[in-house]
C-alpha cells in the first residue's frame, strides 16, 4: 500500500491552483441523468471519487468522455468532461460500486425521477458516523414513492405517472438529501417546497446547473427551495466550483508551517466562517485578484474555539486540518463536532506528534505546544488523512503518513502542490 513521507520544517512559499470540488463534482455528474442529451462539465478534478463515479453511471448506460486536460506546462487544470445519458440501461446500482463512496446513493433520486424505478444499495463513504438515509426516504416518500429495503438495498417506484410535488420539511440539514430531493423534483408533476435544505456552495452549483438544464428553481442559495417540475431538462455546459475544503487545507498549512502562498482560484466566500477563525488565529489573509493569499510570518499560533455547522458555518471537513493548526497554537481551544458523531478518528493519530488533546463527547480540548515531532501515522478518512499530512509538514524530523487511499479520494495532486511550494513530501509506493 502506498505511503506518503515527509520531512517537516519547511515554510510554504509559492501559489497552488485549487482544483474543481469534489462534492460538487460528483452531484454535477449524476445530474446527467436526468436528461437525454449531453451534460458538459468543466473544471472536473481528477480523484478516486471521480473515477467511482464514473463506473456506476457507465453502469446505468451513461456515455462519459474526457476532452482537454491541461493548460501551459506545468499548470493542471481540471478535466473538461462529457456526461450523456441517452438511455439508461439499468436503474439497479449495485453493492460492488454503490458501498465504496457515500454520494453515489444520490443517483436514486435522478433514477427515480427519470425511469420511475431505482434499486440502489446502501451507501458506504467515510467511516465517520453511522450516515443513515432515513431523510432521503422521507422525501421520496413525500414525492409519492414506494420504498421498501430489501437485502441491503433500497428498491424505490415512483407513482405510475411519475413523482409528485410535495411540500417536505427535513427534521436535520442534510446535504446529500437536498441533493437528492431537488434533483428528483425537477421531473416531479407540481411544486416541491424543500425547507430546512442545505446551501452549502455545492448545492447551489447544482441548481444552478440544472436551471442551466431547463429545471424551474427559485430560492437558490436559501434554506428553502421551491422546485416547479418540468416535463423534460436539457444538456448544458456547467463549471464545477473551486474546492473551498482543499482551499481551507492549504490556508490551514501555511498557516502552520508558516510562509506565504497564494491559492490561485479560490472564493473566499464559500469558506468565510473558516476564514474568519483563522484570521483569529493570527494568520494574514489578503483577497486578490487571483485568489486568496494566506501568510503568516513568525506571529504565534492564537488558540480559537470552534463549532462545526452546516453552511454558512464552519465545515465539519475542516474540523481535522484546524485541530492540527491547534495543536501548535500558544494556549488551549476547544473544538464541537456537532454534525456526525464520530469524526475524532485523527485525534489518537495527532497524538503520535506529541500533541496534547482529550475528547469527551462532541467536544475536544486541544492543549498547544510549539513543536510537533514527526512520527508514522495512519489516515482513517479523508480530512482526517490530510491533517496528519499538514501536521506532518510543521512536524520536526520525518513523518510516514500509512493507508493513504484517502487522500486519493479528494485531493487532487496533492504532493505535487505542496512540494511545489518547498514541502519535502512523496509518495512511496508499495
Ligand atoms: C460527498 C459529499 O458532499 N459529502 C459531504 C456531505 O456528506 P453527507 O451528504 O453524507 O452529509 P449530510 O449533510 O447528509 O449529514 C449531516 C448529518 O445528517 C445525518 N443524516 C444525513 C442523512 C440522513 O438521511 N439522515 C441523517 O441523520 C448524518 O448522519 C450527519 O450526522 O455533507 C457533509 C456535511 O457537510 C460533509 O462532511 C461531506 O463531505
Ligand atoms: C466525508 C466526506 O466524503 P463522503 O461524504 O464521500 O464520505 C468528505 O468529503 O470529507
Amino acid at each position: 500500500m502506498d505511503r506518503i513521507r515527509l520531512i517537516g520544517g519547511n515554510a510554504l512559499n509559492g501559489e497552488i491552483a485549487i482544483s474543481g470540488a469534489k462534492n460538487a463534482a460528483l452531484p454535477l455528474m449524476i445530474a446527467s441523468l436526468l436528461t437525454d442529451e449531453p451534460l458538459v462539465l468543466q473544471n472536473v478534478p481528477r480523484l478516486a471519487d471521480v473515477k467511482q463515479l464514473e463506473r456506476i453511471l457507465e453502469n446505468h448506460g451513461v456515455d462519459i468522455a474526457v476532452h482537454g486536460r491541461r493548460r501551459g506546462e506545468d499548470e493542471m487544470v481540471g478535466q473538461r468532461m462529457t456526461f450523456h445519458a441517452a438511455d439508461i440501461v439499468d436503474t439497479t446500482a449495485p453493492y460492488e460500486l454503490v458501498s465504496k463512496m457515500r454520494a453515489s446513493f444520490w443517483v436514486i433520486g435522478p433514477l427515480l425521477a427519470r425511469c420511475h424505478e431505482a434499486r440502489v444499495s446502501l451507501p458506504g463513504g467515510c467511516a465517520i458516523g453511522t450516515r443513515p438515509v432515513d431523510l432521503f426516504l422521507f422525501g421520496l416518500k413525500a414525492l409519492g414513492a414506494e420504498i421498501d429495503i430489501d437485502e441491503g438495498y433500497v428498491v424505490a417506484r415512483a407513482p405510475s405517472g411519475g413523482l409528485i410535488g410535495a411540500t417536505i420539511i427535513f427534521p436535520k440539514v442534510s446535504v446529500g438529501a437536498t441533493h437528492t430531493i431537488l434533483m428528483a423534483a425537477t421531473l416531479a408533476k407540481g411544486t416541491t417546497i424543500i425547507e430546512n435544505a442545505a446551501c452549502e456552495p455545492e448545492i447551489t452549483n447544482v441548481a444552478e446547473c440544472l436551471v442551466a438544464m431547463g429545471a424551474r428553481i427559485s430560492g437558490i442559495g436559501t434554506r428553502t427551495l421551491t422546485i416547479e417540475g418540468v416535463e423534460r431538462l436539457h444538456g448544458a455546459t456547467v463549471d464545477v466550483i473551486p474546492d473551498r475544503i482543499e482551499t481551507g487545507t492549504f490556508a490551514m498549512a501555511t498557516a502552520m508551517t508558516g510562509g506565504n502562498v497564494l491559492l490561485k482560484g479560490a472564493r473566499p466566500e464559500h469558506l468565510q466562517a473558516a476564514l474568519d477563525i483563522l484570521a483569529r488565529t493570527g494568520v494574514d489573509l489578503t483577497v486578490e485578484s487571483g485568489g486568496l493569499r494566506v501568510q503568516r510570518s513568525d506571529q504565534p499560533i492564537l488558540p480559537v474555539d470552534v463549532e462545526t455547522e452546516p453552511f454558512p458555518g464552519f465545515p465539519t471537513d475542516l474540523q481535522a486540518q484546524f485541530m492540527a493548526l491547534m495543536t501548535m497554537s500558544t494556549g488551549t481551544s476547544h473544538i464541537r463536532e456537532t454534525i456526525f458523531e464520530n469524526r475524532y478518528m485523527h485525534v489518537a493519530e495527532l497524538v503520535r506528534f506529541g500533541a496534547d488533546i482529550s475528547v469527551d463527547g462532541q467536544l475536544a480540548t486541544i492543549r498547544g505546544k510549539a513543536q510537533l515531532k514527526g512520527a508514522q501515522v495512519m489516515a482513517t478518512d479523508l480530512r482526517a488523512s490530510v491533517s496528519l499530512v499538514i501536521a506532518g509538514l510543521a512536524a520536526k524530523g520525518e513523518t510516514i503518513v500509512n493507508r493513504i487511499y484517502h487522500l486519493d479520494r479528494g485531493f487532487e495532486g496533492l504532493e505535487d502542490k505542496l512540494s511545489r511550494c518547498g514541502a519535502e513530501i512523496e509518495r512511496v509506493a508499495g
